[in-house]
């Protein structure tokens, strides 16, 4: 007799209790990006961290220059050079102009800065054929940031400008939870390495590609092993051997009701690891558990490339951005109108792919292929997955339907 089928909710809240944060340390910042302040971070000095010249020219006092015109140029001495790094000039004294780069420190008594298209270039002297107004050019410190300010809030997904800010008012690390490890077992004595001389019975291991591809992308170290024989004491040596190195286990095949469905012959007997249906299509036989002195969570999910991928989806992609901090931890559900009417089996949540189009300001989404679960060309050619609930059997045309993106950031 075989299980009831659980729902997909049911399994994936399953996933999420057992699953806990990693714990974080503080991160060299280039290792964090993409990854989740586990800090918030407020900044221990000002931006600018001191006035200084947005312009490359002279540094000069608003009162010695205010009447300067083309037809009444004023002239004054050029007392020093100022370059960004290299400021000797702290002061400067009334009546006289100072030589100043971009960046660099305005000294005390200028208050605004002569860009050089406005003089003559002088060295020793300068002439100044136009006023700037009090204060131009010069970048006045804090104008940015001010001391004690939140730069980075707690949970923040670090991305290229938070690392830059970041650097920018020193700090060298983040706190940060560690990238998951995630090893990726793909078994089926059927299955080849790409590259290597196909058999009339052998296929190529295309969902280690997709499942490690697909973990990377969502922050993690996948570590794809080789492909393991349907053999239950080859498959439990392979995962011994890799469980050191492991935050996450994914297998994939092995877990239906087939005579060498290796996975589950292997686990089983370990009463750790759940096996069961769950109420989707494609995706329904599933496994998940811990295993290992560790306890280290296991996903075993379906061989079919497509089943593979969507319980990825749905399922560890949650786990690994819970284990990393990350919110929300599934993808959002967003509406399209269908453009092709659809069928759908009764009693299992359907998850077709498709390709959404928002161009036309109306978001619409079109089937791509069919239902079945080997379809990867398809797969490949879809951005998105049509949601087709448990009882309903058919939309059409022009209907709105619930649709998961799958090349967004979330
Ligand atoms: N009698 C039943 N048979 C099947 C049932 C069922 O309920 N009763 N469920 C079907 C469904 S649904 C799925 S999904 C599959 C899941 O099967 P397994 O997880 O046991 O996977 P395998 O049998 O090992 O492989 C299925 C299919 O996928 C191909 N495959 C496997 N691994 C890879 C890989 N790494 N790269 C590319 N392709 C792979 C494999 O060759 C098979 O064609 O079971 C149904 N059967
Ligand atoms: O449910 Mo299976 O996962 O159709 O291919």
């Amino acid at each position: 007799m075989a299980d009831a089928p659980i729902t997909v909710e049911q399994h994936l809240a399953r996933v999420l209790e057992a699953i806990t944060p990693l714990g974080h340390v503080q991160q060299p910042l280039m290792e964090t990006l993409g990854l989740a302040a586990a800090e918030s971070v407020t900044a221990g000095i000002a931006l600018p961290s001191f006035d200084n010249s947005a312009m490359d020219g002279y540094a000069v006092r608003h009162a010695d220059v205010a009447d300067a015109g083309e037809e009444s140029p004023v002239e004054l001495p050029v007392v020093g050079e100022i370059g960004a790094g290299n400021a000797q000039l702290l002061t400067l004294p009334p009546g006289t102009a100072a030589k100043i780069m971009t960046g660099a420190p305005v000294p005390s008594g200028a208050d605004c800065v002569v860009p050089y298209e406005w003089t003559d270039h002088g060295v020793a002297r300068v002439r100044i054929e136009r006023s700037p107004s009090p204060g131009q050019h010069v970048r006045v410190a804090g104008d940015d940031v001010s001391v004690g300010d939140l730069l980075i809030e707690e949970g923040t997904v670090l991305g290229p400008r938070h690392l830059g800010l970041l650097a920018s008012v020193g700090r060298a690390s983040v706190a940060s939870r560690p990238r998951p490890r995630v090893v990726i077992l793909s078994t089926g004595t059927e299955l080849r390495e790409p590259g290597q001389p196909l058999g009339h019975d052998s296929i190529y291991d295309g969902n280690s590609y997709l499942l490690a591809a697909a973990a990377r992308r969502a922050g993690a170290l996948a570590y794809r092993v080789g492909i393991v024989p349907d053999q239950p004491r080859a498959f439990l040596d392979a995962l011994a051997d890799q469980l050191v190195r492991a935050d996450v286990v994914v297998t994939s095949g092995g877990v239906s009701m087939g005579d060498f469905d290796v996975v589950k012959e292997a686990l089983r007997p370990l009463g750790t690891v759940w096996f069961g249906p769950v109420a989707m299509q494609p995706g329904k036989p599933q496994g998940f558990g811990t295993v290992g002195d560790d306890a280290t969570p296991i996903f075993c999910l379906p061989g079919n490339p497509v089943s593979s991928y969507i319980s990825f989806e749905m399922f560890v992609l949650p786990a690994l951005r819970k284990m990393m901090g990350i919110n929300p931890h599934s993808r959002p559900l967003v509406q399209a109108r269908l453009t092709h009417a659809i069928t759908s089996p009764p009693g299992r949540r359907q998850f077709l792919r498709g390709e959404y189009d928002a161009a036309s300001g109306q978001a619409t989404v079109t089937p791509v292929g069919g239902s079945g679960s080997h379809l990867v060309g398809d797969l490949a050619a879809s951005d998105a997955l049509i949601v087709v609930p448990e009882d309903t059997l058919s939309i059409g045309a022009g209907e709105p339907v619930q649709v998961i993106r799958l090349d967004e950031e979330f």
